[in-house]
C-alpha cells in the first residue's frame, strides 16, 4: 500500500467511547487540515489492555463515574450524540467487540468510507442508543442501517482467519509502540519519524507537530467563519 506523508494512523475500537470522540473530531479536521493522509485502523482494545497490563476504566469505580461525567461534557462541547450506556458494564463482562471489528476490517478492504460509516453506526448503537454490537442480529441491523446489500456474505467473510490475523497485527503494531488504551494515534511526519499519542484530546499537539490549524469543535468553526 502506498501512502503519503505526513500521515495519521488512527487506531480505534468501537467499544471505546473516546475512540468515537476522536473519530468525529478527526472527521472534522480532515476537511480543515491540508496535505495530511488519515487512515482509520481497527484494533482490539481488550488485547491492548491485556498486553500492556492496563485495566479497563470500569475496574475502578471512581474512575468510571468520572469518565461518564467527562463523556457527557465532551459530547455537549463537541455536539455529538453520546449518552452513557447503563448496560455497558454488564455487556463488557459477557461480550467482546472482536466480531464487530472483523466486520470493519472486511469493509475497510472494500470501501474505507463505508467502513467509517459502519463504525459510526456501531458507536451510535453502543454509546448513543444503548444497543448491542455483538451478535448476528446486531450485525444485520447495523449493515442494513448503512445500506450494505450483501450482509450475509460480509459476516461469513469476516470469519476467515485472515481478518483475525489482521486485527492481531494492527493491535501488535500499537502494543510494540507502548499502547495501553484507545484511541491510539500514530503520526508519521515527512522525515519518516513516528510519534505516538494516546486519547481523543491530543489533536492540539498533533496540529502543532504537523503545522496545521488548531482544532476547534464544528460549532466554533461556524462561529469563526461568520466573524
Ligand atoms: N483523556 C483521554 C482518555 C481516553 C480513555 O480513557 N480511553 C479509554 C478507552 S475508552 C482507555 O483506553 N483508557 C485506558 C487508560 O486511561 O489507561 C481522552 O480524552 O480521549
Amino acid at each position: 500500500m502506498t501512502t503519503n506523508l505526513p500521515r495519521i494512523d488512527y487506531y480505534f475500537d468501537v467499544i471505546s467511547p473516546y475512540s468515537y470522540i476522536g473519530f468525529e473530531t478527526l472527521q472534522q479536521l480532515q476537511h480543515q487540515w491540508n496535505g495530511v493522509e488519515i487512515r482509520y485502523i481497527p484494533f482490539a482494545l481488550a488485547n491492548v489492555m491485556k498486553e500492556s497490563g492496563n485495566k479497563p476504566p470500569g475496574a475502578l469505580s471512581v474512575r468510571w463515574d468520572m469518565m461518564m461525567i467527562d463523556l457527557k461534557r465532551s459530547a455537549k462541547f463537541l455536539d455529538i450524540p453520546l449518552t452513557p450506556n447503563p448496560f455497558f458494564m454488564k455487556w463488557i463482562r459477557q461480550y467482546r467487540s472482536t466480531d464487530a471489528m472483523k466486520i470493519l476490517l472486511v469493509l475497510e478492504e472494500r470501501d474505507p468510507e463505508l467502513m467509517e460509516r459502519t463504525a459510526r453506526e456501531m458507536w451510535h448503537r453502543v454509546w448513543s442508543r444503548s444497543e448491542k454490537i455483538f451478535e448476528y442480529s446486531d450485525f444485520v441491523e447495523i449493515m442494513n442501517a448503512v445500506g450494505i446489500q450483501d450482509i450475509e456474505e460480509v459476516i461469513e467473510t469476516s470469519k476467515e482467519e485472515k481478518y483475525q490475523i489482521a486485527l492481531e497485527r494492527n493491535t501488535e503494531y500499537c502494543t510494540r509502540r507502548n499502547a495501553y488504551g484507545a484511541p491510539w494515534i500514530n503520526v508519521t511526519t515527512t522525515d519518516g519519524a513516528e510519534h505516538s499519542f494516546f486519547g481523543s484530546d491530543r489533536f492540539h499537539l498533533i496540529a502543532d507537530l504537523l503545522n496545521q490549524p488548531q482544532p476547534l469543535p464544528q460549532r466554533l468553526f461556524q462561529l469563526e467563519s461568520r466573524i
